[in-house]
């Protein structure tokens, strides 16, 4: 536990939206929230700061509404506009569970949200708030993965943690290869060369130029977000190896 503490003072992380359908089609599935904050209020119980963020993906998509004849930019907006409706059902969720939670949009939204600050996001963080990060970057032709990756820089976490569907980076995309082997480690190089299809270039080439270590993992998979912050290999630690452990 002193190690948890120790080495990762502060986390982003970053749950697809996906994640939040369960075994729904479309939208949000209350029972993965309350099971959710039960794992992120294990952590804020060690005393490590987090910030959130949350895709969009089980609402709207900018590339699938453009797919359907909707302008790419309009598309992206109602993208972002999603990840800020389960934001807030994530709140909500850490509420009930009584995590204080606030939520910060890039997209100012005065009366339901507070607007993102990065000074403003570090004191919450400092003071035992769990952050989320909504909106995504606030640009189109982003995402989600890549708003994660920036709000760690920005608010300088120890470690991006992306959490999935799968158990961690394969050599090739599990759902479609089921013999795909699992990495343990994997330089940002490598990802990057492999083309390993697990988060955008954009994201990775963020966290590979400023030095934060990610951990992709399996969501649905109880205790593993504690685990992955107390140093398990279950999932995929990118950006070190097994001696910087
Ligand atoms: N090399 C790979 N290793 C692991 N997952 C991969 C890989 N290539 C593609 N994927 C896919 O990436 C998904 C994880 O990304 P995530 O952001 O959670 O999903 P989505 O993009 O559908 O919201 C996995 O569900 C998996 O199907
Ligand atoms: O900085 C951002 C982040 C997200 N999006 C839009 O929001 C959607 C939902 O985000 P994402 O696909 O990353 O969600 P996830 O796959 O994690 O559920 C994206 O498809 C984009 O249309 C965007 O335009 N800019």
């Amino acid at each position: 536990m002193a190690k948890a503490e120790k080495k990762y003072k502060r986390i982003l992380l970053k749950l697809s939206g996906e994640a939040l359908m369960g075994d729904a089609e479309f939208g949000i599935d209350p029972k993965v929230l309350d099971r959710m904050a039960v794992e992120v209020g294990q952590l804020v119980g060690l005393g490590i700061e987090i910030g959130m963020v949350i895709g969009g993906g089980n609402l709207f998509r900018g590339a699938a509404l453009h797919s359907a004849g909707m302008e790419r930019v309009t598309g992206d907006h109602m993208g972002m506009l999603a990840t800020v409706m389960n934001a807030l059902a994530m709140r909500d969720a850490l509420e009930r569970a009584g995590i204080s939670t606030r939520v910060m949009s890039a997209i100012p939204m005065s009366g339901v949200v507070e607007h993102y600050d990065r000074r403003a996001a570090i004191r919450h963080l400092r003071g035992g708030d769990v952050v989320i990060f909504a909106a995504g970057t606030g640009n189109p032709f982003f995402t989600t993965d890549s708003a994660a990756c920036l709000r760690g820089i920005e608010i300088d976490a120890g470690l991006v943690l992306k959490a999935t569907k799968v158990d961690g980076v394969f050599s090739a995309d599990p759902m479609r290869v089921p013999d795909a082997i699992k990495y343990d480690y994997l330089t940002y190089d490598e990802v990057l060369d492999k083309k390993l299809g697990v988060m955008d270039l954009t994201a990775i080439c963020l966290v590979r130029d400023h030095d934060i270590p990610v951990c992709v993992f399996n969501m649905q998979k109880p205790g593993a977000l504690l685990n992955s912050v107390m140093g398990s290999t279950d999932g995929t630690l990118i950006g070190l190896n097994s001696t910087d452990q």
